[in-house]
């Protein structure tokens, strides 16, 4: 199994300045191109690569962009006053988890 996080932890695979790498996972304008084109780079394998690549890619793809779509048309998500901003360091487990954050979620009228 591909290990993602050494993958991306990597200093010799990891190179921040090019568009092919995968730089900082933190940063998501890595997707983006300077022109706001749509950037994948080379080393961004969350499904895994090789014989064994996840075969539920195009589903999983396809649920998270309804379920975040719907999530977002649905409720406002805003920073709750007085309580800081997620720590982005993240928790390793099994995948790289956030740490507990408070964030306020409103129905959209
Ligand atoms: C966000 C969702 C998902 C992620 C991040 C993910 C990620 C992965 C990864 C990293 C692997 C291992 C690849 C390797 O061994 O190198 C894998 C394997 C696999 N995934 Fe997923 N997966 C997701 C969703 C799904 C879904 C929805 C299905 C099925 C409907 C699925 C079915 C499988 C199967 C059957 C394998 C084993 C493939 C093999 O060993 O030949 N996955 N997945």
């Amino acid at each position: 199994m591909t290990s993602v996080h050494t993958l991306y932890g990597n200093p010799h695979i990891v190179k921040p300045s090019s568009n092919s790498s995968c730089g900082d996972i933190r940063v998501i304008e890595r997707f983006l191109s300077v022109s706001g084109g749509k950037l994948t780079p080379a080393c961004f394998l969350p499904f895994g690569a090789g014989p064994r690549v996840c075969v539920g890619e195009s589903l999983a793809r396809i649920e998270l962009f309804l379920f975040t779509a719907r999530l977002l048309q649905r409720f406002r998500f805003s920073k709750v006053a007085g309580k800081p901003l997620p720590d982005l360091s993240g928790r390793l487990g099994v995948v790289l988890q956030p740490e507990k954050f408070s964030v306020s979620i409103i129905p959209r009228g």
